[in-house]
């Protein structure tokens, strides 16, 4: 039977990445992704904005929406202190299987808890679930039209505190229109626009970092 797309990343994965070394599981996926397949990964040149952001917050909690494939998340979860971790959602139970085995290729099955099912359901029991108090990272990577919706359910469940960093991408392309609207508008915010490229092409996109005032 015909293999889908993130098999074949995976594949990839597992013949050029060493076991335990993010950093070359991180490399074996940009690869495939230039010189094989495209994909929606975060990519070589947005990933070195999300790692600055990462370093710069050094982050004991972190939210992801949207896992696809683990590369965002194994990019962040490689740069966490100790005792940090990152939660992410993922709603394709087949995205959610191909990331487990990267996020377990990477050796970084402990500071990830990936959740099945969609961020609008899962937002709201993040606290009761999980111990959740607050986030002082989230990374905004899934449906474009969830980023706006699922930002006003953060700050209604309590999941945000003053200082509490937002890193969206896409804000260019595919582009989220709503939220840039309201993030670059709300009194609650403060935001700034990281210009970059789209994954792997020469077209623009860019990175939207908001602090949540409180
Ligand atoms: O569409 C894009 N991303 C949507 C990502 C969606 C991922 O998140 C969940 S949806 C979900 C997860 C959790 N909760 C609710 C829904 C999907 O199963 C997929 O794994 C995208 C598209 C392009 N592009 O060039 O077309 C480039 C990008 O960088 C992109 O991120
Ligand atoms: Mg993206």
């Amino acid at each position: 039977t015909q293999s889908t797309r993130p098999q074949r990343m995976l594949a990839a994965v597992h013949n050029n990445a060493t076991r335990g070394d993010p950093r070359s599981v991180v490399k074996a996926i940009d690869q495939f992704c230039r010189q094989k397949e495209w994909a929606m990964n975060i990519g070589d040149e947005k990933g070195c904005i999300l790692d600055s952001v990462v370093s710069e917050v050094n982050p004991a909690m972190v939210l992801e929406l949207g896992t696809y494939c683990g590369y965002s998340t194994v990019r962040i979860a490689s740069q966490l202190p100790p005792h940090a971790k990152i939660i992410t959602l993922e709603f394709n139970p087949q995205n959610a299987a191909v990331a487990r085995q990267i996020i377990a290729w990477a050796g970084l099955g402990e500071k990830i808890k990936l959740i099945e099912g969609s961020s609008g359901d899962w937002i709201p029991k993040l606290k009761e679930q999980f111990g959740v108090d607050t986030f002082d990272l989230v990374f905004l990577d899934h449906w474009k039209d969830r980023y706006l919706p699922d930002t006003k359910l953060m700050e209604e469940c309590g999941l945000l505190r003053k200082g509490s960093i937002l890193l969206a991408d896409n804000v260019i392309c595919p582009g989220t229109p709503e939220y840039l609207e309201y993030i670059r508008n709300s009194p609650r915010y403060k935001s700034q626009y990281f210009k970059s490229h789209l994954e792997y092409t020469r077209v623009e996109d860019g990175l939207e970092k908001s602090i949540f005032l409180g």
